[in-house]
């Protein structure tokens, strides 16, 4: 292995056998195989010393499979693990824990579990029980502690093995908001001191803002490894359309060659009945008609979106829909609403459709989904889901925790000394 990597993985497959009843067993040991299911499917990928990386999927999708091979807790089919270092995993809550115990003693067999030497955790057992902040508790049966406080003395003894990789399977998510932000900020020193950092997690938020890197997994198999931020929003759109992300692009967008365009998500999903009129086309054009990617918090920009109808379509409508990296609606418009007839279209005829607008958002990544409807009968025809990825900066004096831009009029400001 490269000594830059932390983990390596190559061609991993796990295949789970699938016993129906114990006759299986007997037909196996007869020389008849059960069947089996393929969690994991040929999947490779590194993780370089000092980075973090996210494994994202769905439901099902292989993620603690993969990290428990990872850890050494499960066996692997076929392919080939290499890890450089010391692991320490917080697979799930009060691993290597016993209910009956309390909560010290737990601190001492979990560590053990986890590889530490008894002396070793013996030394670290004041500085544990401080992480944890359980020190009222910690005398107490672990069956008696919260979700929260199991994720607290679990997580507290599994970051004082000094790992040089730690995996994490989403545990972190049940502590509260202020112990997590210390887990967080636990983990980004191991970090910044070159320990690799794995975390399975659901949210999209956490991924794109811990981790360098995200590996998404869809039935088994590494869909996408790439940029944590890109991998995030690929996942949350498949969240948002049929769990799938489809196979090829489906938008290309307007325009010259040489200009920069709001990037078309190759992930968009598509709803609406997808009868009478197919979108084929959307932009972002800024004030000076140049198509972008980047829009100024404060300057008029205008969205462009051309449909093309193959049935007369009596009145026409169509609309965006702008949300943000967290799936929050921001911004929505379509004709229909604003009373704005549109002029109607015949099968064959392409709509260009100009709407000049002002970006009134503040700093951040949003997605606009393009839409064209049928007022004649109240339908979506064609929607693309967060087809449009683009970003918007703020001038200088907005702060940067701004959702949007109140457009302070500095010039104008008034400030008197009583
Ligand atoms: N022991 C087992 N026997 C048979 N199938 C299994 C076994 N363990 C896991 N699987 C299957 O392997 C697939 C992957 O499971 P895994 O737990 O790795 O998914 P996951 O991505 O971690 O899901 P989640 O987000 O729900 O935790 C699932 O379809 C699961 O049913």
């Amino acid at each position: 292995m490269n000594s830059f990597n932390a983990i390596s993985v190559r061609d991993l497959t796990k295949a789970f056998k699938l016993y129906t009843s114990p006759r299986e067993l007997f037909k196996e040991f007869i020389g008849q195989p059960p069947q089996e299911f393929v969690a994991l499917d040929r999947v490779s990928f590194d993780v370089r010393k000092g980075e973090a990386v996210g494994i994202m999927g769905r439901n099902g999708a292989g993620k603690s499979t993969l990290l428990r091979i990872i850890a050494g807790t499960l066996d692997k089919t076929s392919g080939n693990v290499e890890v450089n270092g010391r692991i320490s995993a917080i697979l799930e809550l009060g691993t290597g824990f016993r209910p009956e115990y309390t909560g010290r003693q737990n601190v001492i067999t979990g560590g053990l579990c986890l590889g530490m030497t008894r002396k070793e955790i013996e030394k670290k057992l004041a500085s544990i029980i401080e992480f944890s902040e359980l020190e009222e508790f910690i005398d107490r049966p672990f069956k008696t502690y919260s979700s929260g406080m199991q994720a607290r003395l679990t997580f507290a003894t599994a970051v004082h093995i000094d790992p040089d990789i730690l995996i994490v399977d989403e545990a972190l998510g049940v502590g509260d908001a202020k112990f997590q932000r210390k887990c967080f900020e636990k983990m980004q020193q191991f970090r910044r001191r070159g320990c690799a950092v794995l975390l399975v997690s659901h949210d999209m938020n956490t991924v794109a803002s811990f981790c360098d890197r995200a590996v998404l997994l869809q039935r088994g198999q590494v869909l996408m490894d790439d940029n944590a931020a890109d991998v995030s929003r690929v996942y949350y759109q498949m969240l948002l359309g049929n769990g799938t992300a489809p196979d090829a692009p489906i938008m290309a967008a307007i325009g010259g060659e040489e200009e920069v365009a709001a990037t078309p998500s190759p992930q968009a999903t598509r709803t609406g009945t997808q009868k009478g009129a197919e979108l084929i086309a959307y932009s972002l054009e800024n004030e000076e008609g140049r198509l972008v990617n980047t829009l100024v918090s404060g300057q008029k920009f205008t969205v462009t979106i051309r449909a093309r109808f193959d049935r007369d379509i009596q009145e026409p409508t169509v609309g965006f829909l702008v949300r943000d990296v967290r799936g929050v609606d921001v911004f929505g418009v379509d004709t229909f609403g604003a009373r704005i007839p549109l002029p109607p279209c015949k099968s064959g005829e392409v709509l260009e459709f100009k709407l000049p607008c002002t970006m009134w958002l503040a700093k951040g990544t949003f997605f606009l989904s393009p839409s064209v409807g049928c007022i004649d009968d109240g339908a979506t025809l064609d929607m693309h889901l967060d087809a449009l990825c683009f970003s918007v900066t703020t001038p200088l004096r907005v702060h940067d925790i701004s959702i949007v831009n109140m457009a302070p009029e500095f010039e104008h400001l008034s400030a008197r000394v009583y």
